[in-house]
Formats: structure tokens, C-alpha cells, sequence
């Protein structure tokens, strides 16, 4: 078992990433928090029916709540939050419970939405079932979507631990699979060109990934995120850099509608456009086809869906959270590991989209 400690300004905790680590939450409650009234897990429809008996099993000894969610985004609506707090209250949850996300990032994100603001703040972990979630649990980004933009309604809120039990992986449908790949690759482009190197030499087929590939894979991306969190919790500057492809693939991802184009497929897109205006506006040097080729090759699509609008796509950009004043902020790269943040004119992103 590997273990990443994170550090932020508002809490230090352990991610634990290996096999069976689902073994280890009840010790840990027990010898953390002595005076643990109960247990609030949430989690949603497809992983209830995958992994909620074998962790009912391991947390036997504690009194438990369950609260099951719709699966995906659609977890992460103003009513779903509303009912997850209900259910809290009715059952009388209180301020020594802890809530447990056993899920995806979606159900990451709800849930820490939910342990930040009922009464005012209870302990949290993070249980991933995702490879996209070595990304969303970790560094504390805790949201609901509003109709009118992703992760709008939301806080900075850290989990007390993130156990990665990479045993859960296995069940995972080839395109969560990629979704979730999608931020290994983020996190290689923006800090680390010999890990870059290493994933499009090593990685060539999704389907087949080895353990020690994944857990590599994980571990790095964790630790890069943390370098970036540990000096940023609150994204007032290289935080943003987290964000790398996010521009427009949160816009690809909204007008997809949430749930029907993956977080990690729309970011792929939102990645190869950033990496090609990237070449344009920053003069980075990157075989910009070889990486398409690569990517083609595990299955993303690396173009803009045909029926989007790209007046639209420009529109939901501007209300991107990186936006001041309606100004778009890119994240560009001006070498593998070297990201800037940029401002950009939208009526010459929109003639570069048109050309994209
Ligand atoms: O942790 C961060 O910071 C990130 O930006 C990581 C992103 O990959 C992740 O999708 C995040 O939730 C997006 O945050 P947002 O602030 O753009 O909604």
C-alpha cells in the first residue's frame, strides 16, 4: 500500500492507495474519532449494487445511514443535495457523525458538499470507486452543478482520508476507464515530462491496464495534485493550472448536458485545443498529431461534437470560474510541465474554435 499525505493550509490527511484498503476505515474511525456517533454514507445507484454490502461488512461495528443518489452528475442537483441533507436530519445525524463518499467524483463532490455545510461542518472521507476520482478527492473541491454552470454551488472542504481500494476498480466500464485516465493525462502535461513520457510510451490500450500501470498511474497523479494544492488550497493562483483543458471542456461537458459525455472525454477535447493554442499563442513545441494519434488510439474523440454550437461553447466559457469580468483565462502550456495562465479575446477564441 502506498500512502500520499497531502498537506493544506486548512488540513493535512492521509490517501491510502492499494488493494483492500477498504479494510483499514473501521480501525481508523475508531482510533480517530473515539466519540463517532454514526455513519452517513452516500453513494449512488450503481455502486450501491457493486460495493455497499462488502463495506457495510467492514464497518459492521458502526451505526449507519445510507443515502443512494442518481448515478453521475445528476447527483450533484440542488434537490438530490436537499434530500441527502434531509435524510441526515430525519435520521439525527449530529456533529459527531461522519460522512462517507463511496462513489465517483460526483458523488465525492456531493458528499463533501454535504459533511461542509450540515450544521455547519462535519468530517468527511473520501472512498473512490473511480480513477477520475484520484483527481476529484483529493484537494478538497466540494460542489453542486446550477443549470447555468458545473461545481457553481460549493466550498473548499478537505476529507479526513481518502482510501483508494484499487480491488473497486475492477468492476469499471472501459469508458469510466478513460474518463478517469483523461486527469492522469492532465496532471503528466502540466508538471511532469518524464511521467508524460512514460504513460505515452507505456500506455497504449485502456482494456488492459496492468495494476502496477493503474497504481503508478494514481499514485503520481495524487502527488502532483498535491504539489499544486499544498500551495494553493483556494485557487487564488497556480491552483488554476489544476484546471489545464477544463475551459472548454467543462462548456463541451454543459451543452453534452451533464451524464451524456463523460467529465474525462469532454476534457480530452478541452486538452487538445488548449495544447494547440498552446503551440499558437505560447510557441510550445509538442508533437501536437503524434499525441492525437495516441489518444485517438485509446478511444477519445478529439474533436468537437458536430451539433454543438460554438457561439455556445464561447458563451458557457465565459462563466467558467476562471473568468474575470467575462474575460476567458486559459491554461497554456510553454513546455510539457511549464503552465501559464492567460487571458484570451472570445471573438478570437471563437474564430480558433471554428478552425479546431
Ligand atoms: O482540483 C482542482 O483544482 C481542479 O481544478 C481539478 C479539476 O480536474 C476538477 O475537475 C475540478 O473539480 C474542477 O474544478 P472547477 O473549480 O473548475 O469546477
Amino acid at each position: 500500500m502506498d500512502t500520499i499525505q497531502i498537506h493544506t493550509k486548512s488540513k493535512n490527511y492521509p490517501v491510502f492507495v492499494g488493494e483492500g484498503t477498504l479494510q483499514d476505515i473501521g480501525p481508523f474511525l475508531t482510533h480517530h474519532f473515539p466519540k463517532l456517533t454514526k455513519l452517513f454514507i452516500i453513494t449512488d445507484e450503481t455502486v450501491a449494487g457493486l460495493h455497499l454490502e462488502k463495506l457495510l461488512t467492514v464497518l459492521e461495528p458502526f451505526k449507519t445511514t445510507v443515502f443512494t443518489a442518481p448515478k453521475g452528475e445528476k447527483a450533484k442537483t440542488f434537490e438530490v443535495y436537499y434530500n441527502a441533507l434531509s435524510t441526515a436530519l430525519e435520521n439525527r445525524l449530529d456533529r459527531k457523525s461522519i460522512v462517507l463518499a463511496l462513489g465517483g467524483g460526483a458523488v465525492g463532490d456531493l458528499s463533501g458538499f454535504v459533511a461542509a455545510s450540515f450544521m455547519r461542518g462535519i468530517p468527511f472521507i473520501q472512498i473512490p470507486t473511480t480513477i477520475l476520482a484520484h483527481d476529484s478527492a483529493v484537494g478538497g473541491k466540494v460542489a453542486i452543478n446550477h443549470p447555468l454552470g458545473k461545481n457553481m454551488i460549493g466550498a473548499f472542504y478537505q476529507p479526513e482520508a481518502v482510501f483508494y481500494d484499487l480491488e473497486l476498480l475492477k468492476t469499471l466500464p472501459i469508458q469510466e476507464i478513460r474518463s478517469g485516465f483523461a486527469e492522469v493525462i492532465k496532471h503528466a502535461l502540466i508538471n511532469d515530462a518524464y511521467f508524460y513520457q512514460w504513460l505515452s510510451s507505456n500506455i497504449d490500450d485502456l482494456n488492459s491496464l496492468k495494476l502496477e500501470e493503474l497504481s503508478k498511474s494514481l499514485t503520481k497523479g495524487i502527488r502532483i495534485k498535491n504539489e499544486f494544492v499544498s500551495q494553493d488550497e483556494r485557487e487564488t493562483g497556480v491552483r488554476a493550472f489544476l484546471n489545464f483543458g477544463h475551459t472548454l471542456g467543462h462548456a463541451i461537458e454543459a451543452e453534452m448536458g451533464y451524464g451524456n459525455f463523460t467529465h474525462g472525454e469532454s476534457i480530452m477535447i478541452g486538452m487538445v485545443f488548449a495544447l494547440k493554442l498552446s503551440i499558437e499563442y505560447r510557441g510550445l513545441s509538442f508533437p501536437l498529431p503524434e499525441f492525437i494519434q495516441w489518444v485517438e488510439g485509446l478511444g477519445y474523440q478529439t474533436k468537437i461534437p458536430d451539433h454543438l454550437s460554438l457561439e455556445k461553447l464561447v458563451t458557457k466559457m465565459k462563466q467558467d470560474k476562471k473568468s474575470i469580468g467575462e474575460t476567458i483565462h486559459f491554461v497554456f502550456l510553454e513546455e510539457i510541465g511549464k503552465p501559464v495562465l492567460q487571458e484570451v479575446n472570445d471573438a478570437d477564441i471563437l474564430e480558433r474554435l471554428k478552425s479546431f
